[in-house]
């Protein structure tokens, strides 16, 4: 069987257009809304492969949660260096782009900071490639970058990054894709069964309203909440421009998070 011909940008730009006139119909009507993107969405094509298709499982109930945990990832204080922070500084040379520091805190729903958290973040390099062997997409690779970096969130629910400002890249969702830059970032929790994944984006990309992964956050107050604000007093002269940015983890406000692992 011939596979279907790729959807252009603009199939996907009136399909994003659809779902959201049936989302704005069930807000209309006061159907509840589900706090999170929907797992399947279809503009976002890997969506409807990828979505589970059984309830989910309820590791705390079904499960003995203390066995899941010593089968998970865990990290200690210790394992996280300064140096971590700044994927600037993880090679010998500088790498190529517009260095950047991104900051902020990382709050509960009553806006208390959240401490002691780890957050992980990996991204594209400025030419909009991540050093990673199924990205094969004509841009260069930058021997001084691989794109990875964590922190803990300090007493103030503080985290802070310095990085590069990764480059739009093309995805094989339909015709014409690219991703908007953006940083993804994971949360950990303090558990691995609370791993909280998510994107952040930079303002004024003119991507956005053509990106089904953004789009597929249907709330608009939700997704402006996904995009940094440049903040000029964050900015050193002569060095980085700077960029804030919350994650709230719950309530009204929530950072929308694409997946909970
Ligand atoms: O689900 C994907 O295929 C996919 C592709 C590119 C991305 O940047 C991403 O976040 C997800």
């Amino acid at each position: 069987m011939a596979a279907p011909a790729a959807a252009t940008q603009g199939e996907i730009d009136r399909e994003i257009a659809r779902e959201r006139a049936a989302y704005e119909k069930t807000v209309a009507e006061g159907v509840p809304r589900t706090p999170h993107p929907a797992r399947n969405y279809p503009p976002y094509r890997s969506s409807a492969l990828r979505h589970p298709r059984q309830p989910l499982v309820e590791v705390a109930v079904r499960q003995d949660p203390e066995a899941v945990e010593l089968a998970s990832p865990a990290f200690g204080r210790t394992d996280v260096t300064e140096l971590d922070c700044d994927l600037t500084r993880q090679h010998r040379d500088a790498p190529l782009g517009e260095r950047i520091t991104v900051s902020g805190r990382l709050l509960d729903r009553s806006g208390r900071p959240v401490r002691g958290q780890l957050i992980e973040i990996w991204q594209a390099n400025a030419a909009g490639r991540y050093a990673h062997q199924r990205d094969q997409h004509p841009a260069p690779l930058d021997p001084n970058f691989t794109g990875v970096g964590r922190a803990l969130t300090d007493d103030d629910g503080g985290y802070a990054f310095t990085t590069i400002k990764p480059g739009a890249y093309p995805w094989r969702n339909h015709t014409g894709a690219w991703r908007p830059a953006h940083i993804h970032f994971s949360l950990f929790g303090t558990a691995f069964t609370q791993r909280l994944i998510t994107q952040m984006y930079f303002p004024g990309d003119p991507l956005f309203r053509h990106d089904p992964i953004l789009q597929s956050v249907t709330d608009d107050a939700a997704r402006q909440r996904l995009v940094a604000r440049y903040a000029h007093d964050l900015s050193a002269p002569e060095w980085s421009l700077g960029y804030h940015w919350d994650i709230v983890l719950d309530g009204p406000t929530a950072t929308w998070i694409e997946e909970g692992r």
